[in-house]
């Protein structure tokens, strides 16, 4: 994909992802192109701390998720290091034997991120690979692109965001089938079912992504933090009320009402509210 081209300038030192910025935009590389970019403990740690970051810098505005070179953006969970109740890394998450699964955790963090995620994808988007699409907001393909969980072929499944945000993406049947069957779906079939958002040539897919984010660094960022906390609200329950109500305090602590609480405390005097207007 040529990422040079583009500019992309390193925003932190990691050993299983890149990080890069760009002009508002911070791409996360998945760096494992030998096992067609799988994870380990240590790779969700590192991807953990560069979405932090970028979510963190003002100036970062989008965010994308992908995987190094053409062949995969991910293929899930590193199987080597699977033990038996997780994978198991060689890091301080790994010393005590103790198995993970901590792609949940950045599922997690992806969705609760207040800036829009952009999966690109060239290649495989395979098991848990394919769940972190997923929780993405968006998605670009290229033409080589394909889908698909393998769980039920490896002895694992993520019955969470990976069956019902699935199912809520493309509707029950179709999830099901992903699911059930394991078989692997093209771009095209992606786009068809509403997967992803766009499909284009390969040698596009870096350009066509930028030009999306740079679309969105175009408009207000309060609004499509309300508008992603809103999309999410329901299908993450209570923990997505938080969200949305965190966002509302946020907003109201930006009010002259909400100062009006804060000074009066300050001053240690009665709060005016009279001043602001009790609306119908
Ligand atoms: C991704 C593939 C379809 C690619 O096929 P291709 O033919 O292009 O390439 P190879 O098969 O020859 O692979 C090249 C090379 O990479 C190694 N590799 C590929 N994927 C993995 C992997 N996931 N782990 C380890 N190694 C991998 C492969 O062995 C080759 O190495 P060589 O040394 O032989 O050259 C195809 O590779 C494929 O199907 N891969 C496996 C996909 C898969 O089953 N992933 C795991 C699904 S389960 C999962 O991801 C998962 C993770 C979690 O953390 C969870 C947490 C909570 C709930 C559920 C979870 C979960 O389901």
């Amino acid at each position: 994909m040529g990422s040079s081209l583009f500019g992309w300038v390193s925003a932190g030192d990691f050993v299983d992802i890149k990080y890069e910025h760009l002009d508002g935009i911070a791409k996360i590389t998945i760096n494992r192109p030998e096992v067609r970019n799988a994870f380990r403990p240590q790779t969700l740690v590192e991807l953990a701390k560069a979405f932090e970051d970028a979510r963190n810098d003002p100036s970062v505005g989008a965010i994308i998720l992908t995987g190094e070179g053409d062949l995969a953006f991910c293929s899930g969970g590193d199987q080597r290091i699977r033990g038996e109740d997780g994978y198991i890394g060689s890091d301080e998450l790994g010393k005590a034997g103790i198995g993970r699964l901590n792609v949940l955790d950045l599922q997690v963090q992806i969705r609760r991120l207040p800036k829009p995620v952009v999966a690109m994808v060239a290649g495989y988007a395979i098991g848990g690979g394919h769940v972190l699409h997923l929780v993405c907001d968006l998605s670009i393909a290229a033409e080589n692109a394909k889908f698909g969980q393998t769980g039920p072929r490896v002895g694992s499944f993520d019955g969470g965001y990976g069956a019902s945000l699935l199912a809520r993406t493309i509707g029950l049947k179709r999830a099901k089938e992903i699911w059930f069957l394991c078989r692997q779906y093209d771009a095209q079939t992606a786009f068809d079912w509403g997967l992803v958002n766009a499909v284009v040539p390969l040698e596009n897919l870096e350009a066509e992504t930028v030009k999306w984010c740079r679309e969105m660094l175009d408009l207000s960022p309060l609004a499509l933090r309300m508008l992603k906390a809103s999309f999410n609200a329901a299908d993450d329950g209570l923990a997505g009320v938080q969200q949305l109500a965190g966002d509302a305090t946020l907003l109201f602590y930006m009010t002259e009402e909400a100062q009006e609480g804060r000074d009066a405390f300050k001053e240690k005097r009665k709060p005016d509210f009279d001043q602001f207007p009790r609306r119908p």
